[in-house]
């Protein structure tokens, strides 16, 4: 039950589990029969009302500070089609920009610079086996005056024809080395090396086992280019050129909003309660579209709450959850109009997730998405991931699969359809209800089937799901 305000009225947002209870079991069959109104739930043009002008008759704090709100701005149009949605998502992203971090941090970082490598790769010319560095048909004389001019310490020794000289793998090569023979393929004997056999003259005609010098890069190669996820073995690249740190792009950080009053983040949930699906599942999708979850708030069905959340410093971008309806418990777009906030896509012509919005605040974007599981889930896919790639360089291209069976079209949207894959053939999950999580669990890629449908046998766009790598 909501709490009386000083007035003693029970106001409109402190009494929404009642009305949410009503709400979840007309949609999901559990248990609740509609609430008692409270006197504030009313109608939202009467709301509006009360807001802008009449306040609480009895003073209390909340109605005086309706009466002082900024009338809230009308923040209803159009769903936008989508690809269009996209495309605005995409330009909605800030200039990218880059910072340095020390190799130990790079894994899955995207580069902001080419890597350009200052020294050649192998920077000396160095021994590829264990045995002896000969030059010359042999036999060779073997010994320590064998290793003569030019060495000394960090300087190879120079051979003359017919010297050799015993030499470990990874080894700098003496200058005039011609091949290095490996030890299995060699004997000494009184101060003599012979070759032994097939591999032994192999190795020397050959002139085998010396790497060379810049035998894989020069000085001023490009050996990967920015945009490059850095991956172990880019990283390990990176350390042979004798890089420490590496300029990245920047990771976007991301405020959590989680609103719902129904919403328990522990256990099982009791009647009228759900268990949250998000407080783990949407970072992790983050972490990989390149942003970080930097704190998380839990607000309850409350438009100044999620206002307060909404402005948090130290952010890029709001992702909030639920609330995105037009109920009088739903509060992310009243929120945001009380935030100044702009809408660049109000909704998207897609289902599920149409309820998905992007807005602009003076210092951050705000994804809004909603509160059913597939559907947020599927919003982040659908709006969240070009949004992201745009702005931290992760990818998130689409690919074309076939369709196993016609996929029928909707009417003025685009239909979101999580599918298993075999080869290129894509074939739709069971239990896709936008409350559900099922059929996604199970899922490889979601189809984008257009409003005219696809045929089975047909080409159709897919989305990578960020979390199968
Ligand atoms: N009259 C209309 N009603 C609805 C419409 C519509 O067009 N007209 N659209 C429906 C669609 S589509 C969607 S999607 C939802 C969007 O609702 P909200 O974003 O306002 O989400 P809520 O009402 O807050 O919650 C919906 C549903 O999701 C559950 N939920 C919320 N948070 C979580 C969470 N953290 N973990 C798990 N589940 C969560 C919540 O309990 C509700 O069951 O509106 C339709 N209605
Ligand atoms: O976004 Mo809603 O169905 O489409 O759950």
């Amino acid at each position: 039950m909501g709490r009386p305000g000083a007035c003693g009225t029970r106001h409109r947002g402190r009494t929404a589990r009642p009305r949410r209870r009503a709400r979840r079991g007309r949609r999901g069959g559990a248990r609740g029969r509609p609430a008692r109104r409270p006197r504030h739930d009313l109608p939202r043009g009467l709301r509006r009302g009360r807001r802008r002008g009449v306040g609480c008759r009895s003073g209390c704090r909340r109605g005086r500070r309706a009466r002082t709100a900024a009338p809230a701005r009308r923040l209803v149009s159009a769903p936008v089609a989508w690809a269009e949605a996209r495309a605005l998502a995409r330009s909605a992203a800030p200039p990218p920009r880059a910072e340095r971090v020390p190799l130990a941090s790079a894994l899955g970082r995207v580069l902001a610079d080419p890597l350009v490598t200052a020294i050649p790769l192998p920077h000396f010319a160095s021994a590829a086996m264990d045995g002896w560095a000969v030059r010359g048909a042999g036999p060779w004389r073997l010994g320590e005056d064998a290793a003569v001019e030019g060495g000394g310490p960090g300087h190879a020794p120079v051979l003359a024809a017919g010297e050799a000289v015993e030499i470990v793998t990874g080894a700098p090569v003496p200058d005039g080395a011609e091949a290095v023979l490996r030890a299995e393929a060699g004997s000494v004997a009184d101060g003599v090396l012979q070759s032994v056999g097939e591999t032994g003259r192999h190795d020397v005609e050959g002139r085998r086992h010396i790497r060379p010098a810049g035998a894989e890069a020069a000085p001023g190669d490009r050996l990967l280019e920015a945009g490059a996820v850095l991956t172990p073995p880019r990283i390990a690249l990176a350390a042979a050129t004798g890089a420490d740190a590496l300029a990245v792009r920047r990771r976007v950080r991301v405020a959590l909003v989680l609103t719902g009053d129904e919403v328990v983040e522990a256990g099982v949930p009791g009647p009228g309660q759900v268990r949250d699906s998000f407080r783990v599942a949407i970072p992790a999708v983050l972490r990989a579209l390149g942003g970080d979850v930097v704190a998380v708030h839990r607000v309850g069905d409350d438009e100044d709450a999620t206002r307060v959340a909404l402005s948090a410093g130290g952010i890029d971008l709001v992702l909030t959850t639920g609330g995105t309806g037009r109920s009088s418990a739903d509060h992310v777009r009243a929120a945001l109009a009380a935030a100044g906030a702009a809408l660049l896509v109000p909704g998207m012509a897609i289902r599920p997730g149409g309820p998905t919005l992007l807005a602009r605040m003076p210092d951050r974007l705000v994804l809004g998405l909603p509160g059913n599981p597939l559907a947020a889930l599927l919003g982040l896919v659908a709006l969240g991931a070009p949004l992201l790639s745009a702005w931290t360089g992760v990818d998130a291209s689409t690919r074309t699969v076939v369709a196993a069976n016609t996929l029928p079209g909707r009417a003025r949207s685009t239909g979101l359809v999580p599918a298993t894959l075999a080869g290129a053939e894509a074939t739709p999950v069971a239990h896709l209800g936008s409350g559900m999580l099922r059929g996604l669990a199970a899922a490889d890629v979601v189809l984008v089937v257009p409003p005219a449908g696809v045929a089975a046998g047909e080409p159709v766009e897919a989305l990578a799901l960020p979390w199968t790598g």
